[in-house]
């Protein structure tokens, strides 16, 4: 009998750990895993219908990330004898070719709610079901992304709330009824994963076969991407939160540090509005996006730590934040693309967003003359990070005070993040736009949360050291020096730091 292959086809889902595309791959005698660098992913790409802009699609920050975790992941199956293939194309073109050449059966991948990603799944389909289909070649996908697998939704994805809160209560409770059931008797039947919540341990990948072709070379940053970010130094600013070295390897060592040799999941809660510092949240967003990190692993890790050392608000908050990643990517495979929609999912069409070049730019650059918004957005350039305070404020800053197309700042956060998901960013800015999955109005007093999450001025001061002469009260507002202060401290409005773009006292 002949020996079946499988091709592992790679996608944001880089690690070995709760691998459920890679786990049905190696059932197969043989396996070759595939990563294709989609030239789609990169340069410059316009967005928005008749209003359109154009955006570099993935930055430096995140493009080094990637690069880091293909490197690790190909480490870590060398290791076990196997490789990673990496080619540039489209999966479309690339992936029927291997197959070919390697003779594969079946080609397994970790299926994906949003619109580019599932359209990207639907074209390797059709091109292998007629370029493949006398060989019998198939596509199987799973889902393998979200600490809820889509199918132990109590709901069906058409009748999914959109109120956070209706969502989380009745995951929550399905869990538990879930957890009373695997105490009680014999696991429900479940399509598409045997693992239930659990997390999939790793499986053994087969030695890489003899006939696979070469492995090819890992593209250079510069490669990916050479425009926006020309400016671009490799090296971590020593400011920064963490440096997010990308891989599966880096993402483990994160989640030990912060929960175990840490400790600071018992204090997650109270900590996690910090601006500051690598420990005031967990910052695992990056590993959780790129899949370096599976959701279910961290929260296996979270049940061991209650078990071991306590169960608190704050290790049921970190897991609370999970749901918020899992409601977005389950409203994506709702409501699809008309997330992407500038009315939003509510069709709100009595917002007057405005076109205003310039002053997009100065947002986007820091220059606004907010110091509060100006340092959370040179964070985001200098590092590809920012707190989930910042960008709450620098959003809201934009969408609601400049009225700007929000969409247009969403795919500013698109570019820069190291940690972008379509999902998590569209679906937060639309949320906090008023179009999203929130009828109240969610709107941020850019002054007063200055006030209280940075009283010291420490944050401004560290990304804004223009202003780091002047009192906390004025290095918050410095639109309020009057001209002889000015003088005394050094610093000249509209020459050492910008006038401010608007007067937030006619909030
Ligand atoms: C305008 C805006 C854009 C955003 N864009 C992204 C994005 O592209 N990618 C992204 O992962 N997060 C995004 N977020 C959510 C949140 O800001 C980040 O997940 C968080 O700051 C990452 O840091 P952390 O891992 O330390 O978070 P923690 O506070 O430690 O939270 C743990 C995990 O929970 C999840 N999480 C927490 N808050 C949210 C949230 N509001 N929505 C979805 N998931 C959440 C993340 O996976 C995070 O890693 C956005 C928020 C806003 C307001």
């Amino acid at each position: 009998m002949s020996e079946s292959t499988s091709l592992a086809w790679f996608r944001r889902d880089l690690r070995l750990h709760d691998n459920a595309a890679l786990a049905a791959a190696c059932d197969a005698d043989r396996v070759v895993p595939v990563y294709c660098v989609d030239p789609r992913e990169y340069g410059d790409r316009p967005f928005g219908g008749p209003d359109s802009f154009v955006f570099e699609k993935t930055g430096a920050h995140r493009a080094r990330f990637r690069l880091e975790a293909l490197s690790d992941l190909r480490a870590s199956l060398r290791d076990r004898g196997s490789d990673l293939l990496v080619r540039e194309g489209t999966p479309e073109s690339v992936l029927p070719e291997v197959a070919t050449t390697v003779d594969a059966d079946v080609v397994t991948v970790h299926t994906r709610p949003t619109p580019e990603e599932s359209s990207v799944e639907s074209a390797v389909e059709s091109a292998v079901e007629t370029e493949l289909r006398d060989d019998g070649v198939e596509l199987r996908r799973f889902w393998g992304h979200t600490l809820t697998h889509v199918d132990d939704l109590p709901m069906a994805l058409s009748a999914l709330p959109d109120t956070y809160t209706t969502f989380r209560k009745a995951v929550e409770s399905a869990a538990e009824d879930a957890d009373a059931d695997a105490e009680t008797g014999p696991g429900s039947a479940r399509g598409g994963d045997p693992a239930g919540g659990d997390p999939l341990s790793e499986p053994t990948v087969p030695p890489l076969p003899r006939d696979a072709p070469d492995a090819g070379d890992l593209p250079a940053v510069s490669d990916l991407a050479g425009n926006s970010d020309a400016e671009f130094d490799p090296a971590p600013d020593d400011r920064g939160v963490l440096p997010f070295d990308g891989g599966e390897t880096a993402a483990l060592d994160r989640v030990e540090s912060y929960v175990w040799a840490g400790d600071h999941l018992r204090e997650y809660k109270e900590t996690r509005n910090g601006l500051l510092g690598a420990d005031y949240s967990s910052k695992f967003s990056p590993w959780l996006n790129e899949g370096c990190l599976s959701p279910r692993y961290v929260k296996a890790e979270v049940d061991r730590y209650e078990d071991r050392r306590v169960a608190n608000d704050s290790t049921y908050w970190l897991v609370f934040e999970l749901r918020w990643r899992d409601f977005f990517q389950f409203q994506f495979a709702k409501h699809g693309s008309d997330f992407f929609r500038r009315e939003g999912i509510r069709e709100r069409t009595d917002i007057d967003w405005r076109r205003d070049d310039a002053r997009f730019e100065r947002w986007a650059a820091g220059e606004t003359g907010i110091p509060f918004v100006d340092a959370n957005m040179r964070e985001l350039n200098a590092t590809g990070y920012m707190s989930n305070r910042g960008r709450q404020n620098a959003a809201s800053f934009l969408a609601n005070d400049l009225r700007l197309d929000w969409r247009r700042g969403a795919a500013y956060f698109e570019t820069r993040l190291v940690d972008y998901d379509p999902a998590s960013n569209y679906g937060n800015w639309a949320y906090i736009a008023g179009v999203g999955n929130d009828s109240r109005d969610r709107s941020f007093d850019v002054r007063w949360q200055a006030k209280r999450y940075d009283e010291n001025a420490e944050y401004v001061t560290t990304w804004l050291p223009e202003l780091d002469a002047l009192p906390a009260e004025y290095a918050r507002e410095p639109w309020k020096l009057s001209e002889d202060e000015q003088a005394s401290y050094g610093v000249e409005l509209g020459v050492d730091y910008p006038e401010p773009m608007v007067d937030l006292d006619e909030r």
